[in-house]
């Protein structure tokens, strides 16, 4: 079942159109990436889904009944603009946050004082956030907007302002939100979490959906016949009539590694069972582009389309 369906959604702010009949299902329970250049249209989309505006065409549906104000209290939003009360201490602000979404007292501090304890905060909670560093007060936001254990969390550009290690934190948390039941929509530029979390995913340029489905069947359609192939030989053959080597790993420290693209009409069965009969076959692995990739070349060539 969806828990959201947008239907040829149009938004126009004076003069620009910042959605052009924009379609997508969200599968409850599920992880959904919105994906596209700077401009694309990801914010505008979600904060109609947030009900901050309305869409000028189109409509959208949760647990398919048009948006009602109510709503919201089953949500979670993290905004792309991030705003604290930098006065509030930080276990009073989440607590205030909690309680607007309808929070008794006592449940808000015990999941907030959960929280900052998970996400290696817990001796800030009687802090001013002003005393917060930008990455801290950005985790602080990121409880604020989960604390009431939303059904649906829709966050705009969660990873933004982390350091590495805090982003795998919130890629891990973000995973236990979902295992626990919250479907999750985020916006990102983020490509590798994408790949790592998200299950589906559509990709707006120009205000326009230009590609959306399962993030693994789509890098598998984009697939460009690429392989790794580690044999235990000190060479590998050159171009052949299986294969042409596409690149060679350098300074291997046995044996010789290349990136081969396998010729029209190869199959993977025949190449291994040649590679085999000649060399001592160390490691043969299919190499699927990268949701990096496939953003570049479907933006680039939605551009020369346009
Ligand atoms: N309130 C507004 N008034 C006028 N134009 C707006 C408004 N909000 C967004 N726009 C315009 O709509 C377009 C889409 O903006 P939006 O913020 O949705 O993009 P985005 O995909 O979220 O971009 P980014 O990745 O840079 O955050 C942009 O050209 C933006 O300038």
């Amino acid at each position: 079942m969806n828990i959201i369906e947008v239907k040829d959604v149009v938004k126009d702010y004076s003069g620009h159109r910042a959605l052009d009949h924009v379609s997508l299902n969200v599968e409850e329970g599920t992880i959904y990436g919105l994906l596209g250049p700077n401009g694309a249209g990801k914010t505008s989309l979600i904060r109609i889904l947030n009900q901050i505006t309305r869409p000028d065409e189109g409509e959208v549906l949760l647990n398919g009944k048009p948006l009602a104000p109510s709503d919201v209290m089953h949500m979670g939003y993290l905004p792309e603009e991030r705003g604290l009360y930098k006065k509030m201490k930080v276990l009073s602000h989440i607590v205030y946050l909690g309680r607007l979404k309808g929070m008794s007292k006592n449940d808000a501090h015990r999941a907030a004082m959960e929280w900052l304890e998970r996400m290696d905060l817990a001796e800030w909670a009687n802090k001013k956030v002003e005393a917060l560093s930008k990455g801290m007060a950005q985790k602080v936001q990121f409880i604020a907007t989960v604390v009431h254990n939303p059904k649906l969390l829709i966050f705009d550009e969660p990873f933004s302002g982390f350091d590495p290690v805090n982003t795998e934190q919130l890629k891990k948390e973000i995973l236990r939100l979902n295992d626990n039941g919250s479907t999750i929509l985020f916006s990102t530029h983020n490509m590798a979490s994408v790949e790592e979390v998200c299950k589906e995913f559509t990709l707006i340029n120009k205000s326009r959906a230009v590609l959306q489905g399962n993030v693994y069947d789509i890098r598998r359609r984009f697939k460009k016949n690429l392989f790794r192939v580690h044999v235990a030989e000190p060479v590998l053959a050159p171009d052949n009539a299986l294969y042409s080597i596409v690149s060679l790993s350098p300074r291997l420290q046995s044996g010789c590694e290349a990136t081969v693209k396998l010729n029209q009409g190869v199959s993977t069965r025949d190449a291994i069972s040649n590679l085999n009969g000649n060399y001592t076959l160390l490691g043969f692995e299919e190499l699927l582009p990268s949701m990096n990739e496939i953003f570049i070349e479907t933006v680039t060539d939605s551009n020369e389309q346009r």
